[in-house]
């Protein structure tokens, strides 16, 4: 079986948090390749400012220098709510012979029990906890947890940055800064 982790998420925009804890989660557990991928309508987050289409290409931007790292545009190409139940459904009718991890910041860790189908969820793929500030790792779930830096860095402080002119220098890629920047992305 090939070991795939998954690291699905909003992306706007990714930032060195969502390359950090791919990482460290591929190295520790031996996964053969991370799949990245963008939501088209996030399950719990109220309407956002940019398109599936800017955040895929943002994706891009960030994970093109690492060989382990793929986009998986499945979310985006089903359109409508972005249930993990069904995308995790969809994966393994494609690919029998890969088992997956599903990777999560403990803010998401905390809200495991909202999830839509949780109960079946959690049998079918294997959920992998990472810290992040603000949030514990503590859960009736099964997700194993791998340790990684701590990392405080979020999408929505970058967005702010952004709007009100500060520097994002250090806290994404120089790719996903540029096409930030060409695209007037959030106010910018
Ligand atoms: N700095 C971080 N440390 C640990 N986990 C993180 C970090 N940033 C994001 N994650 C995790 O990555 C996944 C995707 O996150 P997402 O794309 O929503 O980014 P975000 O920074 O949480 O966005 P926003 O601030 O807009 O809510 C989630 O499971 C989230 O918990
Ligand atoms: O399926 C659900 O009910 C569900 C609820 C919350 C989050 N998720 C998934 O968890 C990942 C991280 O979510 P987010 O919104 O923090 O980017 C992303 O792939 C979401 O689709 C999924």
């Amino acid at each position: 079986m090939k070991k795939v982790g998954i690291l699905g998420g909003t992306f706007d925009p990714p930032h060195l948090g969502h390359l950090m804890i791919a990482e460290e989660a591929r190295e520790k557990l031996e996964l053969e390749e991370v799949w990245f991928i963008p939501s088209f309508t996030p399950p719990h987050k109220a309407d956002l400012g940019t398109t599936a289409d800017d955040r895929m290409k943002m994706v891009n931007c960030a994970i093109s220098n690492n060989p382990f790292f793929k986009l998986n545009t499945i979310e985006i190409d089903r359109t409508g709510k972005s249930y993990t139940i069904d995308t995790i459904k969809r994966l393994k009718e494609i690919h029998p012979d890969h088992n997956f991890y599903f990777i999560i910041g403990a803010d998401m860790v905390e809200y495991l029990p909202k999830w839509y189908q949780i109960e079946e969820l959690v049998n079918l793929v294997q959920f992998v906890g990472v810290k992040r500030a603000g949030s514990t790792l503590d859960t009736d779930y099964p997700v194993i947890i791998v340790d990684v830096p701590s990392v405080d860095i979020s999408s929505t402080d970058l967005r702010q940055r952004v709007k009100f002119n500060q520097q994002i220098t250090y806290l994404t890629t120089e790719r996903v800064q540029a096409y930030i920047k060409e695209n007037h992305l959030y106010g910018n």
